[in-house]
């Protein structure tokens, strides 16, 4: 069974929702629309009316109601009504709007203005005027007339600009006012629970762990009792780290803590101290501390802590460094800063506690790491139990058959398979959840979606039986192989078929395990070649496996001979783009690995020629069924001779002392397209 391990939404739900509630900048936006809309609603005219030359010619001029124009600026001319023309009718009906009964504007004048069509030759129409209506007066204005029309527009700016003022003066002015994003960049984003209360998750929900959860008890009790421990003179220790793979319930953990001791719980993901800008990274430590300061006893937990805790001074040339450098000092400038009776305890997650950097697991920052591991079977059960617990079951559900199916699988993983069993029951309509649901969930999770109607040719269906047939005949003749479980060749998810093994519990692997799942892992590409004579591009997946499997061989647990007991392992990336080790040695490396590759290809041919006409039976069967079980292949090959019991991972746990233990060697498949797997 392979486990890759499905992308999970952050249970922390984001990083959304400040402490204060959030200036929102939109609605300046809106203030200024309504403004400017209102501004054009407004009749901007004027006291006077804007009128055309032959309009003042004929209607006014001529009807004597003129008693003096005012020319400005050569282009415009200002017309002052006298008495008879302020009672015309004319007057009357044209009158502007704002003719001033308001403002007293209108007996003053002008009542009307027009702009001049030809000023080159406006000269001579005066004189013109002038001799056809005696007693015409006018006047010339040098002043700027352009004010009258520029009102129009300066006064809705002005009003603008003032208001704009005053917003800006209350985002940056009033403190505790309310603060806009552009301001409160480099704030923290950490969430606070139930308004700076704490968590409602307990210790009860955290299934399993029973080692971390000890571990942690004692953190709680600081946080409940301080002055037990400060009476005596013990300094209260500022952080621990918690260290396991994803999912496994870091962040449950460090939640219950804050639920067990009832005090404030702030979170944040290492990655959100990553920003862009310079600076703001290390702002936002010195913001969230500050706001568990002020909440103290708090907890304060960063997530991905990896992700601004990785060593520094590597990678110089690249830019995001000397941020990334910043925020990682500030954080421990904060650690080393506050007393160590403040009542804020640091929990960090983390999944690479090798990359850190050194200064962050000193004594007095994050000095105590707390493991918290993948569930083994026991656990599991617990897992399922808790997850299950909210799901309406059928009665005969057989838990331990569902934990004992799920070796591998994450805290996240089994919460995962729960919901999605509740799903695929709904699909169904059914009203409880049966075993089979959850058994397709696992599948679902494991595999992804089943693609019934992908289109395969049948000469392709005939490669992908084979293939698959080959990894089960291999596996089933190799002693050290997982047990196979089922074989498909139903397309699902990213591959055209699978065989799905139990993998063992194991804390340890020999040379013989891995060399047997090499040899498995080759069973397909092998069957390819032995019965068409050809192979096919299916094995990708195959190859990228069992290619990383022989590297960490080599160069990183010393299983090889020619390489002898040394390990390259450099998780901190030490030596950047230098090796370790000398050409000769790379060269040996690259050979080793090709040869162990090979070795276990040539076993994998041996053993389908050898049992070549089970591995055709075994085809044929699964082009008919396209999914066969444990069941069915025993049918064809008889009992297996060296199904050894599982041992109790119990037993076999931290055998070897220097258990600081090294990932065992990666399973999963990483499925291409093309790929049968
Ligand atoms: N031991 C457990 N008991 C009960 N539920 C668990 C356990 N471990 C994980 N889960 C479930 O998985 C979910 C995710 O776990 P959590 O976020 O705590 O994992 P994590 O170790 O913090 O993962 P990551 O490293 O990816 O952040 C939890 O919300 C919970 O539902
Ligand atoms: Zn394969």
């Amino acid at each position: 069974m392979a486990n890759n391990k499905p992308k999970r939404p952050n249970p922390m739900g984001g990083n959304k929702g400040g402490k204060k509630p959030s200036f929102n900048f939109y609605w300046i936006y809106a203030v200024i629309a309504v403004i400017l809309i209102a501004f054009t609603l407004i009749d901007w005219e004027g006291s006077s009316k804007k009128i055309s030359q032959p309009e003042f010619e004929a209607n006014i001029l001529d009807s004597n109601y003129v008693d003096h124009i005012l020319i400005k600026d050569k282009s415009v001319v200002e017309v002052y009504l006298n008495e008879e023309g302020l009672k015309s009718h004319y007057y009357k009906e044209n009158k502007s709007k704002n003719d001033g009964s308001l403002l007293g504007g209108a007996q003053t004048g002008p009542q009307f203005f027009f702009k001049i069509i030809s000023p080159e030759t406006f000269g001579e129409t005066i004189k013109e005027w002038e001799t056809a209506h005696p007693g015409f007066d006018y006047d010339v204005d040098e002043t700027n007339t352009l004010g009258r029309d520029i009102l129009g527009w300066i006064i809705p700016i002005g009003l603008m600009i003032v208001i704009w003022i005053i917003i800006m003066r209350r985002i940056t002015g009033g403190a505790g006012g309310a603060g806009s994003q552009i301001f409160s960049i480099g704030k923290s984003r950490a969430q606070v629970f139930g308004n700076g209360k704490s968590t409602n998750v307990s210790f009860k929900d955290v299934a399993g762990l029973e080692g971390a959860k000890e571990e942690i008890q004692e953190i709680v009790d600081f946080l409940k009792h301080p002055k037990k421990y400060t009476e005596l003179g013990a300094k209260i220790p500022k952080g621990a780290l918690l260290v396991g793979p994803p999912g496994t319930g870091k962040t449950l953990l460090a939640k219950a803590v804050a639920g067990e001791a009832k005090v404030p719980f702030f979170s944040l993901s290492g990655s959100d101290f990553v920003e862009m800008f310079v600076g703001v990274g290390a702002s936002r430590v010195r913001d969230l501390f500050k706001q568990a300061k002020e909440k103290s006893p708090s907890i304060i937990f960063i997530d991905e802590i990896d992700a601004i805790g990785k060593a520094r001074g590597r990678n110089a040339q690249m830019s995001s460094n000397d941020e990334h450098e910043n925020t990682l000092n500030q954080l421990l400038t904060e650690m080393d800063g506050f007393g160590t009776n403040s009542g804020v305890i640091i929990l960090a997650a983390t999944n690479r506690a090798d990359v850190l950097d050194k200064a962050l697991l000193r004594a007095g920052r994050f000095d105590r790491q707390i493991m918290v591991d993948m569930p083994d079977l026991n656990e599991r059960k617990a897992i399922f139990n808790v997850h299950l617990k909210p799901i309406k079951v059928t009665a005969d559900l057989d838990r331990e058959f569902l934990a004992k199916q799920t070796p591998g699988f994450s805290g996240a993983d089994i919460a995962n398979i729960c919901n999605e069993a509740a799903l695929i029951a709904a699909r169904k309509k059914k009203k409880m959840v049966e075993m089979q649901d959850f058994l397709d969930a696992v599948d679902r999770i494991v595999g992804g979606l089943e693609k019934k109607n992908k289109i395969i040719t049948p000469e392709e269906k005939r490669t992908i039986a084979f293939h698959e047939a080959g990894h089960a005949t291999v596996s089933w003749m190799c002693e050290y192989a997982n047990p196979l479980v089922k074989v498909t060749i139903v397309p699902r998810g990213r591959s055209l078929g699978a065989a799905w093994y139990l993998p063992e519990e194991r804390q340890i692997t020999t040379t013989q395990q891995i060399l047997d799942e090499m040899c498995a892992a080759m069973g397909g590409r092998a069957a390819e070649k032995l019965i068409f004579g050809r192979i096919s591009t299916g094995a990708l997946s195959d190859l990228d496996k069992v290619t990383k499997q022989a590297t960490a061989m080599v160069t990183i647990y010393g299983l090889n001979e020619k390489i002898g007991n040394v390990s390259y392992y450099d998780p901190q990336n030490q030596y950047g783009f230098t090796k370790p080790y000398s050409e000769e040695t790379a060269r040996l490396i690259d050979e080793e690995v090709k040869n162990m590759i090979e070795e276990q290809y040539k076993r994998a041919i041996k053993i389908l020629s050898e049992n070549k006409d089970k591995l055709v039976e075994l085809a044929e069967m699964l082009l008919k069924k396209e999914v066969i079980f444990k069941d069915d292949l025993e049918k064809v090959f008889g009992k297996r001779p060296f199904d050894h019991v599982i041992p109790d991972p119990e037993e076999v746990k931290k055998e070897d002392a220097n258990s600081n233990d090294d990932p065992i060697i990666p399973t999963d498949t990483d499925n291409s397209e093309e790929d049968i797997d």
